[in-house]
């Protein structure tokens, strides 16, 4: 196949790759810039877009001189406007979510990097696969939300989908260009999982936890929600549930090892018993420039892996009892679809009440389970984006009852 000619690997009239950055005030918003400022004479970015962080956004506007903006309100986007206009720049400042669609699939970009936390990405996911752009994905929310449909997008719009979370990118580094030769590799993948920061704690005590100790993790420095949802092994749970989409696998050829020192990324256990595995040190600049090389490789910025200074590698049973939210991705799974999405929506609100003091840590995993449990998903949820994102928000609704009750 002439790789120039596809829809995702486009040759702009400059011959930059033009980007869009979802979520570019974020962890992962602000490691893409990192990448992309090394590789000036390959990549331009085209937007830039915020949630709260109005400030952080419009400095990003002036260093790097975007054509588009996007903020969520009304208000945000008239001062930002203002702000961009006084400094001399010709940037185009947008609010709300059907902006995000918008800037997604526009034609005047070729990739995406979907880098919102939360299932707030799934809209512009899906108009960025419809619209067949290079989509780097970041925001496993909107995979576990959009299940079957969100594949179906990208397979139908003839988008490049490609993994960012560090071990679905150690899976897709091990795994040939040819997708067509997955299945018939695979055994089985093993999702590497630090154990997060109370990896040794006494499970009786965590009721105690406070948010900033929960967002203490021992490898990375990632944003709130995504670090508690480390520390109750929620992340590693809709990472099984992202493998299970993204590798098109059961959910039993999908397995988690605890690795505490986040060296080896994760693994693929092929049919001959062969194990393909990707290290690196822990930075997630090396998943982002992947992702935007692919297939070549660039230079990422990160450290080298200095192997004779590496403390031990080591590996440990992931345990139900210490971490009972992990078992959930595989509940999920196996109950009707739409399931996953009842998961990461109940698990949206109990971190977020977590982060607000209105929810004890030892909670976390007992309020998704309850919600899981009690919500019965109708059988045509998952076939429509619509029918999914009622489901979330019933699933929402049911989720701040069961806070109630469980605070009362
Ligand atoms: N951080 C990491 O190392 C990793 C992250 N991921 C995944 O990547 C995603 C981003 O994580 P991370 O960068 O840590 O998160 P952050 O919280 O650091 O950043 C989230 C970004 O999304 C924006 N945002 C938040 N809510 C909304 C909303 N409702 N609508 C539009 N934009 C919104 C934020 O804007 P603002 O800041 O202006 O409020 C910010 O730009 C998550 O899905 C996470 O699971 C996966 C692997 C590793
Ligand atoms: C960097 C990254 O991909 C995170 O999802 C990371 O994996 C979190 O680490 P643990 O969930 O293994 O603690
Ligand atoms: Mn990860």
């Amino acid at each position: 196949m002439n790789a120039a000619a596809t829809p995702n690997r486009p040759t702009p009239a400059s011959g930059r790759l033009r980007v869009c950055i979802l979520g570019s005030t974020g962890s992962i918003g602000t490691s893409t810039l990192d990448v992309l400022a090394r590789h000036p004479d390959a990549y331009e970015v085209t937007t830039l877009t915020a949630h709260s962080r109005i400030d952080a956004l419009a400095a990003q506007c002036l260093a790097w001189r975007p054509r588009q903006a996007v903020v969520a309100r009304p208000e945000q986007a008239t001062d930002l406007q203002a702000r961009l206009r006084a400094a001399g720049l010709a940037t185009e400042v947008l609010h709300g979510a059907a902006a995000l669609e918008q800037v997604a699939a526009d034609p005047g970009t070729d990739a995406v990097m979907a880098a919102i936390v939360g299932a707030a990405g799934l809209p512009p996911c899906l108009a960025a696969a419809r619209a067949g752009k290079r989509l780097m994905l970041a925001n496993k929310e909107a995979i576990v939300l959009g299940g079957a449909l969100f594949m179906g997008a990208v397979k139908s719009g003839g988008a490049m989908l490609l993994p960012i979370d560090s071990e679905h990118s150690a899976i897709f580094q091990c795994l040939p260009e040819d997708r067509s030769a997955w299945a018939s590799r695979i055994d089985h993948i093993v999702l590497t999982a630090s154990g997060g920061p109370f990896r040794d704690r006494d499970p009786a005590t965590l009721h105690s936890v406070t948010p900033d100790q929960a967002c203490a993790h021992p490898n990375w420095v990632m944003g709130r929600k995504i670090s508690v949802d480390s520390a109750t092994m929620m992340n590693k749970a809709l990472e099984v549930i992202e493998a299970r989409w993204l590798f098109d696998l059961q959910p039993e050829q999908v397995r988690v090892v605890l690795h505490p020192q986040s060296i080896i990324h994760s693994m693929v256990v092929c049919r001959d018993n062969s194990v393909l595995a990707q290290l690196g040190t822990p930075d997630m600049r090396v998943p982002i420039a992947y992702g935007l090389s692919w297939p070549a490789r660039i230079e990422s910025g990160a450290a080298r892996l200095d192997f004779l200074g590496l403390k031990p590698l080591t590996f440990e049973t992931a345990d139900a009892h210490r971490y009972p939210a992990l078992p959930l991705a595989w509940q999920a799974l196996r109950a009707r679809e739409g399931s996953t999405a009842v998961l990461n929506a109940a698990n949206e609100v109990a971190v977020e009440a977590f982060l607000g003091g209105r929810l004890r840590y030892d909670r976390i995993a007992t309020l998704n389970a309850d919600v899981l449990a009690r919500l019965a998903v109708p059988e045509t949820a998952a076939a429509s984006v619509e029918g999914l994102l009622a489901l979330d928000q019933e699933a929402r609704a049911l989720a701040r009852q069961c806070l109630a009750e469980l605070s009362a």
